[in-house]
């Protein structure tokens, strides 16, 4: 039964209707068939009694004379006469004690028809019909007839009107089973229609499907509320899929910001850094060897700031196509700073491969590069540090492959250099000194030395050039060539430059009211001169310390005038403007071209120590040094030299027309005191230095 339950829940509502329709109709047709069967029944039977009793009154009537007269053969005759009617199968005409007088009987295997004084006349059942009649004359009872009828031609007929009744029931059945089948599918169909589109769009996910809207009220208004509904689910669909694809969209964008440069379309340090993760964990597993190499472009700045950001972009576009030409397949290359690029060479058998690579950038980056009419001649300074040779750990070789770009750097540029053990401890130094550096200003450990400058003509001290020095507590006396640049990395030099011209501008002050009027020389790091409030700054030193701006004079690298931006070039004019004078220092040392002097307003050249050196002897060094004096007296230029040592080289300079001149010769860098005394010894204004002129 459940099993039944379970399989009319399966089927479909249509399928569930027709045969409602379908048992409710054959139901009703049998329960018809069986009452018109039990009236044909009862009509038929009584007919069969009504027809017996009257065969049984006619037979008892006709009896009677034979009975009589005790006549047989006549009784026999009359009963026999009951042949013809075809229901009779016996007629008894018992005499009046009861007993058999004469008999019919229809089938010798029946029994004849008993006689039973108790019984009704007419008696019915299932087999047959028995009616009893007297047989009397007057009031004289001769006896008793006994006929019995059977039923079979009442089971006969109600068999025939069976068989015409069935069949006619199962073709009605059937017929009504046809005409319901496409009754259900007409009615059914808008049903299966939106059942079929709601298959569809669960199957295919197509909300854009719609359900086409019957007339009928009920199913049509179904209809219209699931395509209403469809058009919601698909407004829905398509904000979600603009969703999502604005979501994956702004995904791709932030994968790509995170991981690619935007400018050369490399990968970024970010991704740098986690590709060498991962290079150097299959390095330590497979016992490989992995390369890691920093470039650093020359020069990059210079572009940057004089040609415009469009082609220093163009430029690094190029240089990165260059530097992948030189590379395989495999190899990483990423951009991983401003004009910094990384390579990870992995699984290399020797450590001469990384000098290899190193040399075929160098002479790939060698070719000038066009972009919009310039040549731009760009170099490299290339830093290489190897796993697990140098150190087995990501930092460190990141750190050294640095320090090893920043040697090839400081090493004149556009060269390549492994790094060694020795740049470690430099490294270390490095890293110490950054950690003291932080400190030294607080805990007062700088202290400022003056070297005096000397007019060649008259022999007096004009000026002092104010040098830094780091009394360091544990480490003694550091030089500034061992600190600036850390401080210039970290950007403490700013700071400690302000300090510098505010101690230089006070002891300045001193010498004045002392009645020595002298100028100071201070240095400006490049990393000053980016500084905005660097002017302001500068202005209120001197206005705090009460010393006129035309006293100062700033010392600028030739460098620094290369890497110019106009906004620098703006901040130079605005400091010479209020008074003060700039000087180029280590002059000669830098670029070959002098044009970019006519740009800046500068007062002086500082001839670098380096030409003095071979000086007189030193053809080579005459000449550059009779070249720079000529090339500052054509342009008004003051000339300074350094590193006077020997007295043949202040001579050579006084013959050549130097003015100015500065070197141990003179006068060692001393403290702020020294100075004093020997200005002191000079007497007021100007002093001359005593062991010279
Ligand atoms: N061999 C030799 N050397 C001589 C002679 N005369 C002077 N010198 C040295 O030459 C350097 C001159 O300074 P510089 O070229 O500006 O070069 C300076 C300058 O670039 C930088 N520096 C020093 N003080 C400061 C500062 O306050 N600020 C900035 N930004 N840089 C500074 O450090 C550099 C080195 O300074 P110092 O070690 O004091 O070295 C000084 C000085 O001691 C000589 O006759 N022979």
């Amino acid at each position: 039964m459940e099993q039944l339950i379970e399989w009319i829940n399966r089927q479909a509502l249509s399928t569930k209707l027709k045969w409602t329709y379908l048992v409710t109709s054959g139901g009703v047709m049998l329960l018809s068939t069986l009452f018109l069967i039990g009236i044909q029944l009862y009509f038929f039977t009584a007919a069969l009694v009504r027809q017996t009793q009257s065969q049984a009154t006619m037979a008892g009537e006709n009896l009677t004379a034979a009975m009589a007269f005790a006549d047989a053969e006549a009784a026999g005759d009359i009963l026999s006469a009951l042949r013809v009617a075809p229901d009779v199968q016996s007629a008894v005409a018992y005499d009046a004690k009861g007993k058999a007088f004469v008999s019919f009987v229809r089938d010798p295997q029946s029994p004849p028809a008993a006689h039973d004084p108790h019984v009704r006349e007419t008696e019915v059942d299932v087999r047959g019909v028995s009616v009893t009649r007297r047989i009397q004359v007057g009031s004289r009872l001769l006896g008793t007839v006994v006929v019995r009828s059977s039923v079979t031609s009442v089971y006969r007929q109600l068999a025939l009107y069976l068989a015409l009744a069935l069949p006619m029931t199962l073709a009605l059945l059937s017929l009504s089973y046809y005409a319901l089948s496409r009754l259900q599918r007409y009615f059914t169909a808008p049903i299966r229609a939106l059942s079929a589109v709601s298959e569809q769009i669960s199957r295919q996910g197509d909300y854009s499907l719609r359900a086409e809207v019957s007339q009928a009220a009920d199913i049509g208004l179904l209809a219209r509320t699931f395509n209403g509904m469809l058009d919601r689910i698909q407004k829905r669909e398509l904000e979600l899929e603009a969703e999502i694809n604005e979501r994956k969209r702004i995904e791709v964008k932030l994968d790509r910001l995170a991981h690619y440069d935007p400018v050369t379309q490399l990968n970024n340090r970010h991704f740098f850094n986690e590709r060498l993760e991962s290079v150097l964990a299959r390095a330590r597993k497979f016992d490989e060897r992995t390369i890691l190499m920093f470039i650093d472009l020359d020069n990059f700045k210079t572009v940057n700031d004089t040609l415009g950001h469009d082609i220093g972009d163009e430029l690094l576009r190029l240089v990165s196509r260059r530097l992948s030409e030189t590379l395989r397949f495999g190899d990483v290359l990423s951009r991983i700073g401003g004009d910094e690029f990384g390579i990870i060479l992995e699984n290399v058998s020797q450590v001469g491969v990384a000098s290899l690579i190193a040399e075929k950038c160098l002479l790939k980056l060698a070719d000038p590069i066009h972009i919009h009419g310039h040549d731009i001649h760009i170099g490299a300074s290339i830093g290489i540090s190897v796993y697990p040779d140098d150190a087995t750990d990501m930092h460190a070789l990141l750190k050294y492959a640095d320090t090893a770009m920043y040697y090839a750097k400081n090493g004149g540029k556009n060269a390549w250099r492994m790094f060694t053990p020795s740049m470690r401890d430099d490294a270390h130094k490095r890293f110490k000194l950054d950690n003291n550096l932080r400190r030294a200003l607080e805990r007062d450990e700088f202290v400022l030395h003056y070297q005096p400058q000397v007019d060649l003509k008259t022999g007096d001290i004009v000026g002092v050039e104010a040098l830094i020095r780091w009394i360091h507590p544990q480490l003694g006396m550091v030089s500034p060539n061992d600190f600036i640049p850390v401080a210039e990395d970290t950007g403490l030099i700013v700071p400690i430059g302000e300090w510098v011209l505010r101690e230089a501008c006070r002891d300045l002050k001193r010498w004045h009211a002392e009645g020595h009027l002298l100028r100071v020389a201070v240095n400006l790091s490049g990393r000053q001169l980016k500084e905005n409030n660097l002017v302001a700054a500068v202005l209120a030193t001197l206005r705090e310390a009460d010393v006129d701006p035309c006293w100062l004079e700033l010392e600028l690298t030739e460098s620094m005038l290369m890497d110019a931006s106009t906004d620098i070039v703006d901040r130079l004019h605005a400091l010479t403007d209020a008074g003060i004078q700039l000087a180029i220092d280590d002059f000669g040392t830098g670029y070959s071209s002098m044009s970019y002097l006519k740009t800046f307003p500068v007062r002086a050249l500082k001839v670098d120590r380096s030409f003095v050196r071979g000086l007189p002897q030193d053809p080579e060094d005459a000449a550059i040094t009779r070249a720079i004096i000529a090339m500052a007296r054509s342009l008004r230029m003051e000339i300074v030299a350094e590193g006077i040592e020997t007295q043949e080289q202040h001579d050579f300079l006084r013959a050549h027309g130097c003015d100015k001149s500065q070197g141990y010769l003179y006068g060692r860098p001393c403290p702020a005191a020294q100075i004093g005394q020997l200005l002191a010894r000079s007497g007021a204004g100007a002093c001359a230095v005593d062991s010279v002129v």
